[in-house]
């Protein structure tokens, strides 16, 4: 029996099965398990030619066929599918060989892993991965962290395989523990905020100022050649040209409003809350895709509240408006998403680099983005940055634009169109851009009903007044 295979994969879904093909096309020979045997002879016969590539429907055929130490991934759902197999899988291995997840978990789940696995002998990393079917087959975005030892082991066939940018490949150890899925999770964070964004200038220009699907696309087609140059920006140019072969409309009007998701925008919010660190953008968009959902209430009080909303008049203007504030508030949702980072890295001992992260976001992964390559230089020089917003580039980058931002959320409140994740960017830019908050008075407010004390501007110390009333 063949027992030189390089790599070998636990479940040949999407993910699985392109990273695995990707890996091979790369010179390596992979091995991949799935206990549907029309799985691995499809991807058997998917192979480019002269790659080595085996499908088994057997854990055991796998491993007995796999080089020491063994690199071995799963790409599974979340959750009890990951710990199954770790527990189908430790019984067939030899110290020093590696287990890796691929998959969206979340940290806690592998900071646990981490333990059971690395007691009994074993390697084990969280790694994220991100740039779907195509990235995960051409070239993805990928998260490792935690064992270092892994890492070193590992690093060949990850800096082979990911994208690259400038030479330099998507791929980058980010830190202890369980770093590598708390990148990813913070990454899949800012997804569903940037996503959302783009929503509402989407329903702002094609619902408040009548601009056609046809005319929307090339305007997100040209918006994608300048500074928001992003794959999501480029997959909505895509998504409005397209038409439903069954009806002949536009396939996105065909498409029902109730967003999916999987779960990691709300782990997002949930670890944000309580590290505690503020990231509004990618809450709001967690709360409309949860919104989303509730589509016959939505109906019902649409039926309720009747009226009209005013429609944009100066269309023209507008496009140009709206382009700058969404250039804005993405940039925002990225300065949510890092200072999330930062502030968990500390808390949580991960250590990891910002510069790091922003380099394996630059290429590959969903939220790819010219503006990552200014965030590369900002952390470059200066690794310490707590809010990508402190950053003198990027003020001359952002402080132009800020006024678009206010007026298409102006738009927002006149036109009575939804811009939750337009007006939370807003309001956290404005609270974080203001020396003084209101919150003294929160202060006092929490000092008058249960004596929990306040700081004084003038004077050292922790002070209470009794007498508030009075
Ligand atoms: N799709 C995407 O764009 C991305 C997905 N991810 C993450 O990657 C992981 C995999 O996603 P994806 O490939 O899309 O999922 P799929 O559903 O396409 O594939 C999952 C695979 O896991 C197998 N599987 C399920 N349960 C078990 C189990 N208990 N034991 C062994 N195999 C099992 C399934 O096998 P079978 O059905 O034959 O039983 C299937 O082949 C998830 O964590 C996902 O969140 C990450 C980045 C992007
Ligand atoms: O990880 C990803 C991309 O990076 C997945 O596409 C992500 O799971 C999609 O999430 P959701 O289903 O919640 O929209």
């Amino acid at each position: 029996m063949n027992t030189s295979f390089d790599f070998g994969m636990v479940g040949l879904g999407v993910m699985g099965r392109n990273l695995l093909l990707n890996i091979a096309d790369h010179g390596f020979s992979v091995i991949g398990f799935d206990k549907d045997a029309e799985k691995g002879a499809s991807l058997e016969s998917s192979a480019t030619a002269g790659t080595t590539v085996k499908g088994v429907t057997t854990l055991e055929e796998m491993v007995k066929q796999l080089a020491v130490p063994r690199k071995i991934m799963m790409l599974v759902p979340a959750g009890k599918p990951v710990d199954d197999v770790i527990d189908s899988l430790l019984p067939l291995l030899d110290q020093g060989d590696l287990i890796i997840d691929g998959g969206n978990s979340h940290y806690t789940d592998t900071l646990r892993r981490i333990k059971y696995v690395s007691d009994k002998g074993f390697h084990f990393m969280g790694t994220g991965i991100s740039g779907g079917e195509f990235g995960a087959r051409t070239g993805p975005s990928i998260m490792p962290g935690g064992d270092i030892k892994a890492w070193e082991i590992i690093k060949p066939i990850f800096e082979s395989i990911a994208a690259h940018v400038d030479g330099e490949p998507c791929v980058a150890y980010m830190g202890k523990g369980a770093a590598g899925h708390f990148v990813k999770m913070v990454h899949n964070g800012i997804e569903y905020a940037v996503m959302q964004l783009i929503c509402e200038i989407y329903d702002l220009l094609h619902r408040g100022s009548d601009i056609p699907n046809d005319r929307l696309h090339e305007i997100f087609k040209s918006w994608n050649e300048g500074e928001l140059k992003s794959y999501l920006v480029e997959i909505t140019a895509d998504i409005l040209k397209k038409k439903d072969p069954i009806t002949g409309n536009f396939l996105v009007d065909m498409i029902n409003d109730k967003a999916g998701s999987k779960g990691t925008g709300i782990w997002t919010s949930q670890d944000a809350l309580n590290l505690p660190v503020a990231i509004p953008t990618i809450d709001a968009a967690v709360a409309m895709r949860t919104l989303s959902g509730f589509k016959d209430e939505r109906i019902l009080a649409a039926r309720l509240y009747k009226s009209d909303f005013g429609k944009i008049t100066d269309a023209e203007s507008f496009i140009k408006q709206a382009e700058e504030a969404l250039f804005a508030a993405i940039l925002i949702s990225y300065a949510q998403g890092l200072a999330m980072l930062k502030k968990a890295s500390e808390e949580l001992d991960m250590a990891i680099e910002l510069k790091a992260a922003v380099k394996v976001w630059r290429g590959g992964c969903i939220i790819r983005s010219v503006l990552l390559e200014d965030f590369y230089e900002s952390f470059s020089s200066n690794p310490q940055l707590t809010n990508i917003l402190l950053d003198t580039e990027i003020v001359k980058l952002l402080d132009s634009k800020q006024h678009s931002l206010r007026a298409v959320v102006a738009k927002v409140v006149e036109s009575k169109i939804g811009g939750a994740a337009l007006m939370s960017t807003l309001a956290y830019f404005d609270a974080f851009t203001t020396e003084k908050m209101p919150t003294n008075l929160v202060q006092a407010q929490r000092d008058y009903f249960g004596a929990h004390t306040y700081q004084r501007i003038d004077k050292e110390g922790i002070f209470h007044t009794e007498d508030w009333a009075s």
